[in-house]
């Protein structure tokens, strides 16, 4: 777990007046799990849209992203996968659950359909989500749960090298989230996948990820290894944060990666 995936080298990113990201500078390393964290608007989603090269055409952007592990800008899909707060937006109510887990398949790793839709269903039995006939139901049939491992199988269906998660168990409730944080960190460990992880919620990272980066008002606070952030904040934004926050004090979601 030492070889660097991305580089990130004073990253601006701009919307018109609105300044979202200032000089950040930051390294991925391939196959740990990164979370960035930040109250709404300190620029965590567009630090997430700038990696997958998804910024809207107006945002001004300066400053550099190399990715020295692919040797290429990433193909959204390909070389990395999304997931997204709402999967009731992500996915599309018009398809299968097994042909939208299929398609990503399809068309990125070349597989005919046949063989697509059997990744489809190993796919969607990996994120528990499988009894035959769940191949045919639509998005709208499922749960807010089942609708996220739904567009998690479909952001990895194509074997992608990193995995984005951004705010992706916000809109779950706690049980639910849990149980989406617990896979998250069995598919990319068992994967070999780099995760970043989006979130505003600082206990729920620090139960599982390697590293976390604050963000405030655009800027990069602090990253670090998780331990050693909560132990000594170097700001003193990160030690409101966790001061702050009780669930800190309670039990990790995973409770081995701690102990
Ligand atoms: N497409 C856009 N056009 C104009 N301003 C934008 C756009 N996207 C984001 N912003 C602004 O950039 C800043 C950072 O937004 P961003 O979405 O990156 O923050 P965030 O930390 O992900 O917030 P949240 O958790 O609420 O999604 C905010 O002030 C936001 O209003």
């Amino acid at each position: 777990m030492t070889a660097l995936f991305c580089c990130v080298k004073g990253l601006s990113v701009r919307y018109e007046q609105e300044t979202a990201l200032k000089s950040i500078d930051l390294d991925l390393v391939g196959g740990e799990r990164l979370a960035i964290i930040g109250e709404s608007g300190s620029g965590k989603s567009t630090l997430a849209r700038a990696l997958a090269g998804l910024l809207p055409v107006q945002a001004r952007i300066e400053g550099n992203i190399s990715w020295p592990a692919l040797g290429h800008a990433p193909l959204p899909g390909r070389d990395f996968g999304f997931v997204f707060q709402d999967p009731g937006t992500s996915l599309n109510p018009m398809l299968t659950i097994g042909e939208q887990v299929a398609e990503g398949a399809r068309r990125h790793l070349g597989l005919g359909w046949r063989q697509a839709y059997a990744r489809a269903e190993e796919l969607l039995e990996r994120v528990s989500l499988l009894q035959p006939t769940n191949m045919r139901a639509f998005p709208h049939q499922l749960s807010g749960g089942q609708r996220q491992r739904v567009a998690i199988a479909a952001a990895i269906a194509a074997r992608p090298a990193l995995l984005i998660a951004d705010e992706a168990t916000s809109a779950l409730d706690v049980v639910v989230q849990a149980e989406i944080v617990g896979l998250l960190d069995s598919l990319v460990r068992e994967e070999g996948m780099t995760l970043l992880f989006i979130t505003h919620d600082i206990a729920l990272a620090s139960g599982f990820v390697d590293r976390v980066a604050v963000f405030r008002g655009g800027a990069l606070l602090e990253a670090g290894p998780v331990r050693s952030v909560l132990s000594s904040p170097a700001n003193s934004y990160t030690a409101a944060l966790i001061a702050n926050h009780r669930d800190l004090s309670t039990p990790p979601l995973i409770a081995e990666v701690m102990s």
